[in-house]
């Protein structure tokens, strides 16, 4: 018993010590923070020391029960602190606590600086914005609209519909907020205005020559098309004597600084490598959140700019009766669009939400994820304030913090290829054989493939602007794998619908469910059982397939199961009330997709590693260089690495032809936490259904015991039993992978 008990001390402390290193592996320089403005500020947070957990793992044992008992008290003082820390940050954003940080509102003559605005739609810490009050000069912020260079120079579809209508809703609340705090927002409209020059240089020019301005600030952006044109746009000033600055907080990494010095390139393309890399080469600090500013200097004279509709930005298309077609109705109920619905978003979110979120994130019938997309994308919440008031939740939410890990990896995914919104990473998966079929890429897009989970996700991303990232992977998946549609035409779509929309992460994932991405996805999710996750009694496709309401539980997701007589009451009429599917055969779909790729690793045998039947993929110059050490600048893009590769196309390549019921590593996911705890207590129903029963018993005991101690700040008590981790392939050594006496039907 002391053995085991003692394992789960250590188990305890070690655990707690990863889950910290999640959120501080990109945070990792927070403690050693170098912002001299902000470490004036005694009521931060300060980070917790480092060591102070490896401490404790080295003690006796039987020191353990006092050592417990002091760490549970400091434990609670700090979350207390972190606590009573972040509402002092949420009170001076709110203005409860009056720090002035700007010089008092006067107009004054003397040259101003011109804060460029771009994806930073922010008051709370906004680095360009604190840049120019420390100059001291009258501000002019500006927000120049230039699709064309938003654009890039492929079909990225980078500011979709959703996404204009979003920007035009917070341009006007940040306009708000600035003048609440004295100041302006200059609208100016670059389309069409880039001849030789660069749009927005020209626009810049024209204003640095109206207003007499000498310096520009802004805050950086990543994609490598926007950061060329920055480039090209500083460079340019500069010559003519204008002073320019950039200020880094789109992400809490900058992704051109990432360096897998040290990591090797092994695992590339997870956020696991990602971290390693950040811990590794730790980069510049990431410092504290700064204040809001009370209030600007404004200049003497503020400069013409154009009304804010005249972008365009949120336009409604006319019928031919002239009637205006108001497709963002329900996104404008749905969302608030200014900064303090995003923090109020975040409040509720890190108030209630987040301890539902580590554990039930993929449910779709429950609000259980941030839905803080948007702000992030349009810049509304930084990472660094997200990741700051994570910290400060009383869970320190690991699996939430490293959310922002994700978003970063995306972006540096983007600095090294910037191809990935287009063109596979993967050479052979360009000559997939994919489908053309424009009903079924429509019926997707709207909502009516008869799959009623797919449907009921891609209704409310037509109707809302946003899905959960659950629900992303199952109509990904379902495009993909099962419709054999090309997954470029499901990022457009994305691009188009979402309000989130952003490039870096959208392609990645595209790219990834796509199977052509550095990180394939090790599951497909089949589009009936993964319903078992994520709604389980059908209350979100109730939602957002009205028609099927009547129909039960049991049977909401695969309505052509139902007998005749059931589908008569619920009033459902299978292709008039409610679509045919559109394919009927889903093994069969799923085969072909296998297949298809077999005969394309076939056919490029040199983009396939012969030794690890992984999938090879050309590195870009910068990787390489570093890979060798930083010392080849003259390397080309021949050097070719394996990557990650799903099981099942390794083993698929041996036998071709073979289906997907005999592929021993299928990927479809058979829905729920977990298909072995699934098969388990399937396998124990019918052996023993005593047994199966307490199985279950303890198991729900234990997960309630141990929220609990989360919630109170204890740490959890010892598990009943060591339980192996849970895994998604098969294994010749799971016992129960196989259940004997058939498969389990997941929906019961
Ligand atoms: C096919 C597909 C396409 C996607 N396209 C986008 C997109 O265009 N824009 C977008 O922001 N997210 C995208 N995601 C990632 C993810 O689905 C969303 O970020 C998430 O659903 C947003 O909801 P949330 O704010 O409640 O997320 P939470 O789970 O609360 O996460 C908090 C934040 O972390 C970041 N994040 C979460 N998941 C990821 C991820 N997998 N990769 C990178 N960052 C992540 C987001 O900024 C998010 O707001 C996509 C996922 C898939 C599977």
């Amino acid at each position: 018993l002391q053995n085991v008990s003692c394992f789960f001390y250590h188990f305890y402390f070690l655990k707690r010590s990863e889950d910290d290193e999640l959120g501080m592996a990109l945070a990792l320089s927070l403690v050693e923070n170098t912002n001299p403005q902000s470490a004036q500020r005694s009521d931060e947070i300060s980070a917790p020391p480092l060591g102070s957990e490896s401490r404790s793992r080295g003690k006796e044992p039987e020191n353990k029960a006092k050592d417990r008992a002091m760490m549970n008290v400091e434990e609670s003082l700090k979350t207390q602190e972190k606590v009573s820390r972040s509402k002092k940050r949420r009170q001076r954003r709110k203005g409860v606590v009056q720090q002035i940080v700007g010089l008092p509102g006067s107009p004054s003559a003397a040259a101003p600086v011109l804060l460029w605005i771009r994806r930073d739609l922010r008051l709370c810490d906004n680095p360009a914005l604190i840049g120019c009050l420390e100059l001291g000069a009258p501000v002019i912020p500006v927000f120049i609209w230039s699709p064309e260079e938003e654009e890039g120079p492929g079909p990225t579809v980078a500011v979709g519909g959703a996404c204009k209508f979003w920007l035009h809703q917070a341009l006007s609340c940040f306009c708000a907020s600035l003048e609440y705090i004295g100041s302006h927002l200059i609208f100016l409209n670059a389309t069409g205005k880039a001849n030789e020059l660069r749009a927005s240089l020209h626009v810049l020019k024209d204003l640095i020559m109206e207003t007499g301005a000498r310096t520009v600030l802004a805050n950086s952006l990543y994609e490598p098309w926007l950061k060329e044109r920055d480039d090209e746009v500083l460079s340019a000033l500069q010559t003519e004597g204008v002073e320019c600055r950039m200020f880094p907080s789109y992400c809490l990494r900058e992704p051109y600084s990432v360096s897998t010095r040290g990591v090797g390139l092994r695992g590339i393309g997870s956020v696991s490598h990602f971290m390693s890399c950040c811990r590794q080469n730790p980069g510049a600090a990431v410092g504290v959140p700064l204040d809001p500013p009370a209030s600007l200097p404004t200049p003497s004279s503020w400069p013409q700019g154009v009304p804010l509709d005249t972008l365009g930005l949120a336009r409604m298309p006319r019928r031919k009766d002239g009637s205006v077609i108001d497709w963002a109705a329900n996104i404008r109920t749905s969302w608030d669009f200014s900064e303090d619905g995003a923090h109020s978003r975040l409040e509720a979110f890190l108030h209630d939400g987040v301890y539902r979120y580590e554990k039930e994130s993929g449910r779709a019938d429950a609000p259980n994820t941030s839905c803080l997309s948007p702000y992030l994308h349009f810049g509304q919440l930084s990472p660094r304030w997200l990741l700051w008031d994570a910290k400060g939740a009383c869970c320190r939410p690991p699996k939430f913090q490293r959310k922002l890990a994700w978003r970063d990896l995306a972006y540096w995914q983007l600095t090294l290829f910037p191809d990935l919104p287009w063109e596979s990473l993967r050479p052979p998966y360009k000559a997939l054989r994919w489908s053309s079929d424009g009903g079924r890429l429509k019926a997707w897009q709207r909502g009516k493939t008869g799959f009623p989970l797919v449907d009921a996700a891609m209704r409310q991303l037509w109707l809302t602007g946003w899905m959960n990232n659950y629900m992303r992977h199952v109509v990904a998946s379902f495009l993909i794998a099962y419709l054999h549609l090309p997954w470029q035409e499901g990022y457009r779509w994305f691009q188009d619908t979402l309000l989130d929309a952003d490039v870096a992460i959208d392609a990645m994932m595209w790219q990834n469910g796509g199977m052509c991405g550095l990180d394939h996805w090790n599951f497909v999710m089949h589009p009936v059982d993964s319903a078992m996750t994520c709604d389980p009694c059908g209350t979100f496709v109730r939602k957002w397939c009205p028609e099927l309401t009547d129909l039960p539980d049991e049977l909401i997701h695969k309505p052509w199961t139902c007998p005749a007589s059931m589908l008569r009451r619920a009033g459902v009429l299978i292709g008039q009330t409610y679509p045919e599917r559109i394919v009927t055969d889903l093994e069969e779909q799923r085969s072909q997709s296998l297949r298809d790729v077999a005969l394309v690793r076939r056919q490029f045998p040199q983009f396939v590693d012969k030794r690890s039947g992984c999938d090879l993929v050309p590195l870009p110059p910068r990787l390489v260089s570093e890979a060798l050490g930083g010392t080849r600048e003259d390397v080309s893009g021949d050097f070719l690495l394996p990557v990650i590769t799903r099981m099942e196309f390794k083993h698929q390549q041996d036998d071709p032809d073979a289906d997907s019921a005999s592929n021993p590593y299928n990927a479809v996911l058979k829905g729920y936490r977990s298909r072995k705890r699934d098969e388990t207590i399937a396998f124990l129903n019918e052996r023993d259904f005593m047994t199966s029963v307490m199985f279950e018993g303890t198991q729900r005991k234990e997960r309630l015991e141990k929220d609990q101690c989360r919630l109170e700040g204890l740490p959890p008590p010892p598990p009943s039993a060591s339980r192996g981790r849970a895994r998604r392939t098969p294994h010749a050594k799971d016992q129960f992978s196989i259940v004997p006496g058939g498969a389990v039907t997941s929906l019961k």
